[in-house]
This record gives C-alpha cells, sequence and structure tokens, in this order.
C-alpha cells in the first residue's frame, strides 16, 4: 500500500509526458513476449530432433496447427530461424525501451532542476537566511535527477512485474502444478529478502541528510579556505571534512548491501527450485521438451524476479530524495508575494510608509515599529541609526522582497501589491552592503543592469562610479575576467563595479545600502559628487553609517531600534540637538580623535 502512494506522488512530481509510461510499459512487455515465444519454440524445436515424442497438453494442438502448414523436413531450420527472428526483435525492442527510458529519465530531471530553480529564485524565503544554502544545491544538483532514477525505476517495475506475468502464463500453459509450485517457491523468497531489506527506506533518508551535511561542509570550507588558513586550522577542517565524507560512505554502502541482496538470493533459490522440479517432474508427465522450456522460462524468471525485488528496495532507497524534492517545491510554491496587474508607473509624487511594523518569524521581535514617513520623488532621502536600528529591512520592504506585517507601503498613493512585481521591481535599483559579483567578464558584471545597454553607456556608468579608471588601467580592460564573487579584484574595486551595473539600470528610485563602505576617502569624495549630479531629479535613498556622506541629502530619517525618532532636513537637524545632531557630534569627535 505505502509503494502505491509512493509510487503515485513520484509519477505527479516526476510529470512525465503522457506517452511515456504507457510506451515504456508497451515496449517492455512486447520484449517480455518476444523472448517467452523464443523460450516456447524450444518444445517444437526438440521435438522435431525426436528428443521428446508430442506430449498431451494445452500446447500441442496449437503448435501442431500453426506448424502443419511448414514441411516436415524444413521443420528444424524453419524453429531455429524463428527463434533467432525472436530473439533479435527482443534484443531491438529491449535496446529501444533503454533509450525512451534514458531520453524520459533525462526530460525528467531537467524539468524538475528547472521547476525547483525557478520557484527558488521566485519564491520570497531568503535561502541565506534559512541557512539551507547547500541544502538547495543538493536538492537541484542530486535530488531531481535521483526523482528521475525513481521514474525509471517505476517503470522498470511495472515491465517486470509484466515480464513476469508473461512468463508465468507461458509456464501455466506448460505445467500448472509445476507453475503453482514454483510460485509458492518464490514468493518464500521474495518474503525472506523482503524482511532482510526492510530498511532500505530509512537508510535512504540518512543518506539524503548525510549528504545535505556532506555538502555543506565543503560549500563552508571552500568558502572560507583564507579563514581556515589563517586561523591555522587545517587539521580541524580536514578530520571534520574526513568524518563527514565518511558516514556518506557508510550509508551508501548499507544501501548498496541491501540492494545487492536480492540478486544472489533469487539466483540461489530458483537454482534449487530447478532441482526439486527435475526431481519431481517425472509425476507431473510434461516429457522432457516441454520440461525443457518450463525450466528455461524459469531460469529467465529469474532476470526480472531480481528486478522486481532491486526496484522495491532502489525505489525505497529513493524515498527521502523524493520526500525532499516534494517538500521543497511544497515550501516554495505558497509564499509568493501577492501582486497586481498594474504595471509600476514612474513615481511622481512620493513613496509613502505608513504605520508599518514588520518581524522577520513569527516568534521574533518586531524589527519595524509604527514607522511612518514620505520619501519624495525626485529628492535624496537619508536613512541614519544605529546597528540594528532597521534600515535595511526599510530597504527590504521597499523593494518588496517582502511585505509588512502590518501597515502599508505605497508609491503614489497606491499600495505596493497592487503592481505587477517584477515592474515595481524594474523601478528600483539596489546597491547594498553585501556585493555579489558573478564570475564573468567586468564588461558582463556591469551589463547586468541592462542587457539592452550600449559599449557607450557602460562605460558612463562605470565612469560615475570611479570605476572607469582603474578598468582601463587592467591588461585586459573591461574584457578582465574577475574570478568567483569578484575575488581577482580589491574590495573597493568590486564595490566600483557593482555600483557602475546598478546605475547602469538607471533606476527611478537609487536605493544605496552602505555602497561605499569599501572605498578609499578620495575615491568616496569623488563618488559622491559624481553621483550627486547623477542624482539631479532622482529619487535616491542611502543608508550610511558615516554621517559624512549623508550631508547632501534633501531629508534624514534617524531610526532606532525599529522606530523613526526624527525627520527633516540635515542643518535643521543638526539645530535641534538630537540623536542626530548627538550622532553627528559623536562622529565629529571621533574624527578628531583620530585626526590627534
Ligand atoms: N533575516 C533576518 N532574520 C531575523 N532577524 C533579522 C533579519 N535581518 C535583520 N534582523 C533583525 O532585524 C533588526 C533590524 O535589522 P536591520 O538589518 O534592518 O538593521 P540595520 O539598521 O540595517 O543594521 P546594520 O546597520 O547593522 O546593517 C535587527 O534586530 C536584526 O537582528
Amino acid at each position: 500500500m505505502r509503494l502505491v502512494v509512493r509510487l503515485r506522488r513520484l509519477f505527479r512530481l516526476a510529470a512525465a509526458p503522457a506517452w511515456a509510461g504507457p510506451t515504456v510499459v508497451g515496449l517492455g512487455l512486447l520484449a517480455a513476449v518476444l523472448e517467452g515465444t523464443g523460450l516456447v519454440l524450444f518444445i517444437p524445436l526438440l521435438q522435431s530432433l525426436g528428443a521428446s515424442p508430442p506430449q498431451p497438453g494445452r500446447w500441442q494442438p496449437m503448435f501442431d496447427r500453426i506448424l502443419s502448414p511448414i514441411p516436415h523436413h524444413y521443420l528444424t531450420a524453419f524453429l531455429v530461424g524463428a527463434l533467432c527472428v525472436s530473439i533479435v526483435l527482443k534484443n531491438a525492442v529491449h535496446l529501444a525501451n533503454t533509450w525512451v527510458t534514458r531520453y524520459i529519465d533525462g526530460l525528467v530531471a531537467h524539468r524538475l532542476r528547472s521547476r525547483v530553480f525557478d520557484q527558488t529564485i521566485s519564491s520570497c524565503i531568503d535561502y541565506r537566511v534559512e541557512n539551507r544554502r547547500t541544502d538547495i544545491i543538493t536538492t537541484i544538483a542530486n535530488n531531481t535527477w535521483k526523482v528521475s532514477q525513481g521514474l525509471s525505476l517505476a517503470y522498470r517495475l511495472m515491465v517486470c512485474l509484466c515480464t513476469f506475468g508473461v512468463f508465468v502464463l507461458l509456464m501455466l500453459l506448460i505445467s500448472v502444478r509445476l507453475t503453482f509450485f514454483s510460485m509458492i517457491f518464490l514468493l518464500f523468497a521474495a518474503m525472506a529478502i523482503r524482511l532482510a531489506t526492510r530498511r532500505a527506506d530509512e537508510t535512504g533518508k540518512a543518506v539524503v541528510e548525510e549528504n545535505k551535511q556532506f555538502g555543506l561542509r565543503m560549500w563552508e570550507s571552500i568558502n572560507s579556505l583564507q579563514l581556515i588558513r589563517a586561523f591555522a586550522q587545517e587539521s580541524y577542517e580536514h578530520d571534520r571534512f574526513v568524518q563527514t565524507s565518511d558516514r556518506v560512505r557508510r550509508r551508501l554502502l548499507r544501501l548498496d548491501m541491501l540492494w545487492a541482496t536480492p540478486g544472489p538470493v533469487s539466483e540461489i533459490s530458483i537454482t534449487i527450485l530447478i532441482g526439486a522440479l527435475v526431481l519431481i517432474a517425472e509425476s507431473a508427465s510434461i516429457g522432457i521438451a516441454a520440461l525443457a522450456a518450463f525450466l528455461s522460462l524459469l531460469y529467465r524468471l529469474q532476470g526480472p524476479t531480481r528486478e522486481l525485488l532491486q526496484s522495491k528496495i532502489a525505489l525505497d532507497g529513493l524515498a527521502g530524495a523524493i520526500d525532499d524534492v516534494d517538500e521543497y517545491l511544497r515550501t516554495t510554491q505558497t509564499p509568493y508575494l501577492s501582486q497586481g496587474y498594474l504595471p509600476a508607473p514612474a513615481l511622481k509624487t512620493a513613496v509613502e510608509f505608513r504605520d508599518v511594523c514588520f518581524r522577520y518569524a513569527p516568534d521574533q521581535p518586531l524589527a519595524l515599529q509604527d514607522v511612518s514617513f514620505s520619501i519624495p520623488a525626485g529628492k535624496t532621502t537619508a536613512i541614519v541609526g544605529e546597528s540594528g536600528a532597521g534600515k535595511s529591512t526599510v530597504m527590504a520592504l521597499l523593494f518588496r522582497f517582502m511585505d509588512p506585517t502590518s501597515g502599508e507601503v505605497l508609491a503614489d498613493g497606491m499600495p505596493l501589491p497592487c503592481f505587477e512585481l517584477r515592474s515595481w521591481r524594474k523601478r528600483l535599483s539596489l546597491m547594498s552592503q553585501e556585493v555579489y559579483l558573478f564570475n564573468d567578464t567586468i564588461a558582463a558584471n556591469i551589463a547586468y543592469g541592462d542587457f539592452d545597454a550600449g559599449q557607450n553607456e557602460l562605460r558612463q556608468a562605470a565612469r560615475i562610479a570611479k570605476a572607469d579608471d582603474f578598468i582601463r588601467s587592467l591588461p585586459e580592460g573591461y574584457e578582465t575576467q574577475i574570478g568567483d564573487q569578484g575575488m581577482r579584484v580589491s574590495g573597493g574595486q568590486r564595490q566600483r563595479i557593482a555600483l557602475a551595473r546598478t546605475i547602469l539600470r538607471n533606476p527611478d528610485i537609487l536605493l544605496l545600502d552602505e555602497a561605499t563602505n569599501a572605498l578609499d576617502g578620495g575615491t568616496e569624495q569623488a563618488f559622491q559628487i559624481a553621483l550627486e549630479q547623477y542624482s539631479h531629479n532622482r529619487t535616491v535613498v542611502v543608508i550610511a553609517h558615516r554621517l559624512s556622506t549623508v550631508q547632501a541629502a534633501d531629508q534624514i530619517i534617524v531610526m532606532s531600534k525599529g522606530r523613526v525618532i526624527e525627520i527633516g532636513p540635515p542643518d535643521q537637524l543638526l539645530k535641534r540637538a538630537g540623536h542626530f545632531s548627538k550622532l553627528h557630534e559623536f562622529q565629529n569627535g571621533r574624527v578628531a580623535m583620530g585626526a590627534n
């Protein structure tokens, strides 16, 4: 029963083309019929060679009727020819079936991978926060393959069942008694194998978990190579890696051992059975030719019997991976943000936060509490506040990476969920503290902001971001490969490339979240001047810890512990002797102390 439920879920998840199942099973059935027919042809062949006289039985009149038009002296040659043709046809059908199965395998895995990837990038769940980055890589790279393997196994299971059925039918035609005896014997053997391998699904689930741990170890070690070397923790990391890898090896070995059990057990059982049948055949009085055909059928039944049992164990072993993909697709399906059909128009008046509260998870405190303010169009708004005040959360809500827990964010009076999500996000461009660059050329990384932009626009964006000079000084200029996460250029250079990418996007609303924290003083000042020109008549929202970078803003929002505590133009806030002016004094004092 559990197998049926599991198979139904597997078919739903794999969503193979409608023709796939019937084709694979149909071809499998045809191969079984061809093979069975070939084996049954041994009866008239042996009889024609005089090895056994014709015996009364269900099949004898049938042979007599089919073979009567063939002249007697051609009969042996005809039967040998028919036998060869059936074997050739059976193998051709078998080969075709293998090709079809491989094609479906690849197609299903490819579609599933694409679906998992699509949902990963479209869902609003942030897996870096959920601590599941490496899990997703295992799900996409490993487990989607395993679902397609599971589907092939399910087809194989059905084909084996059909082959088994065809062979048993032919055996019944030869002798009901011997067939009945054989089936009871095989049933006991199958039950013994099932008992010995009943832990396959538990082991399969453990393999999935161990694989995820293994993925995590690999990911973390490769990403923190410098840290490991700097802290001289090579042997600690080596031990951790070896232990994790060894756990995967042991689980896989256990699964392989379980999988290998049915082969020898079924072969030994059938050999014992053949011996027993030879001993009791005399009482069944079916004749040498029929007995030879019966035993050949029984011997060939070994393959499907073994495969039936192995497919079942292998399917149990894949259950963990199938569950993983199924669960992943279900969880990433629901948390899409609701969206309207309206394309977001250019911002005319303002973006407004109205009584916004936000918490990252139900069991966590509010990250934003009753936050209300307005970001006027065409002006620069700076958000300042101590670490953890909620500045990045405001940015994330503006971008609609998530929605407020209560309250609303409106653009020109329209709640953001009224707009089609992508069209709203296309109006914005974000440059955050965390810079991510692709392993590609500098030009390709900047062009990511707008693939339609020409060379001139690309260079203009680089000039504004103060990146053009250093890029041109590199031997390969804009065509320089920057390596994984831009590791071949410095932190400040990475930041300037990312800024150029943001600027190339030419957004209505430019969001800069600590965008200049890796720039040296001179470059930052030059960047500020260029940015001022660039932001003329553009809506800019800046987050900065260094107040020097926000002096030129039209409005400053001061946040503390998730609340807005001050709003106003910088000069007014400075005069007010409030939180902002204290911050200002503190930073100036610190600068002065640093200067001394
Ligand atoms: N993904 C997250 N999951 C849970 N809590 C979070 C998450 N991100 C931020 N927080 C919490 O929300 C609050 C606001 O964080 P936020 O990152 O918005 O502050 P910030 O002002 O940008 O800080 P910083 O200047 O240090 O970047 C903090 O208490 C923080 O711990």
